[in-house]
């Protein structure tokens, strides 16, 4: 791409947006870029992988990563998704903390407040979702209590700091004997790096905060305006029409995933896994009317999980193959063949070795 081309001002850029699940962060990325690409559903923890969607601008482009809910590790799994959620955290610009107007805030918002704010080094956005769901009275009281939020954890926060600070000056004040002056390299010298702040927003809570409503379209032009002017000055990082880097079979899989969940009586986001095997053109097809075949392993973790997704004589597995080969005719853009194999893998969310082969 050409580079000269591009405005003086021009800044590029990496957001994230985190939140408890269900707070409305796919429908505002797939909002924000304009198309969809994450996949929304009513049940939580549908996004799993890191999604990125692009906001391409005169002056800007918004790099979003959509990640799974920042939440307390209950398994193996939740702990790996909350390292995912880590690592993205280190890597971007801004993080767009997303809390929905119509749900008192409660102790997920809270865990995730204190992990953004001791994670301390990105200015913070908080993104107030699903405005348009409650009376502009109750979004009013929200916005203060998110206002509160903000100040109570960044406020804590500081607080702590400073604590560890003079308990790593004052040696006494850990209750050991009194040991002799430190050294330069000694970990008394001082405030370590990491915990010196390294940005302070100046209010004592949120870099900013805003409401939005992703179904309605109000505000979101705002939001990718917000979020921008935390971004450095850069060239553009990706080609323009890009709209997602994330590999095909990635969707794919999420597509027959988020179909396998739709309609389950039971809450079993985190029993079930997809995998692609295989994604091959089908030989001698026409050339204007081509066909993929799209071969996927769909784990769960017991034989009674296996017998819901199939189903009476196996009329849930067609309805789940009927439902994601649309999405994925959808996405590729052809006719596809989609054949899906329903495994057992006994907990396979506590088994390292099953994770790192499904991906995680
Ligand atoms: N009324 C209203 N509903 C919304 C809005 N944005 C999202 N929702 C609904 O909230 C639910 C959750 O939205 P998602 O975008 O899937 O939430 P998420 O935070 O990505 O959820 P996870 O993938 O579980 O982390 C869906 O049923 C959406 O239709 C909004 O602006 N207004």
């Amino acid at each position: 791409m050409e580079f000269a081309a591009v405005p003086e001002d021009y800044v590029a850029g990496f957001a994230v947006l985190v939140g408890r699940p269900n707070a409305g962060k796919s429908t505002l990325t797939n909002a924000l870029v304009g198309q969809k690409v994450a996949i929304t559903s009513n049940r939580p923890q549908t996004t799993r992988h890191t999604v990125r969607g692009i906001v391409h601008r005169e002056h800007s482009q918004l790099i979003l990563i959509d990640t799974p809910g920042l939440h307390r590790p209950r398994t193996l799994l939740g702990e790996r998704l909350n390292d995912l959620v880590g690592e993205t955290l280190a890597e971007v610009d801004v993080i767009g903390f997303c809390i929905p107007a119509d749900e008192r805030i409660g102790p997920g918002d809270r865990f995730i407040a204190s992990q953004l704010a001791a994670s301390g080094s990105k200015p913070v956005v908080a993104i107030v979702t699903k405005s348009d769901a409650v009376s502009p009275e109750r979004l009013a009281e929200q916005l203060l209590e998110v206002s509160r939020l903000g100040n109570e954890t960044m406020t804590a926060e500081r607080a702590a700091r400073e604590e560890r600070r003079r308990r790593q000056a004052d040696p006494q004040r850990r209750g050991g004997k009194k040991k002799k002056a430190p050294g330069p390299f000694s970990r008394d010298a001082g405030p370590r790096p990491s915990e010196t702040p390294a940005h302070d927003d100046g209010q004592g809570g949120w870099a900013d905060i805003i409401p939005v409503s992703a179904v309605q379209g109000y505000q979101v032009e705002a939001v990718a305006d917000l979020l921008s002017t935390y971004l450095p000055d850069s060239p553009p990082l990706y080609p323009e029409g890009d709209l997602t880097d994330e590999p095909e079979a990635v969707m794919v899989a999420e597509l027959v995933r988020e179909a396998a969940l739709e309609g389950v009586r039971d809450e079993l986001p985190h029993s079930v896994a997809v995998t692609v095997e295989e994604m091959i053109e089908r030989e001698d097809r026409p050339e204007d009317d081509p066909m993929i075949d799209v071969h996927v392993n769909l784990y769960v973790e017991r034989e009674s999980q296996k017998a819901i997704i199939i189903g009476k004589r196996g009329a849930r597995l067609r309805e789940i193959g009927t439902t994601a080969r649309g999405g994925i005719e959808a996405l590729l853009g052809t006719r596809v063949y989609l054949s899906i194999h329903v495994k057992v893998a006994k907990d396979w969310q506590r088994d390292p070795r099953a994770l790192g082969r499904l991906g995680f």
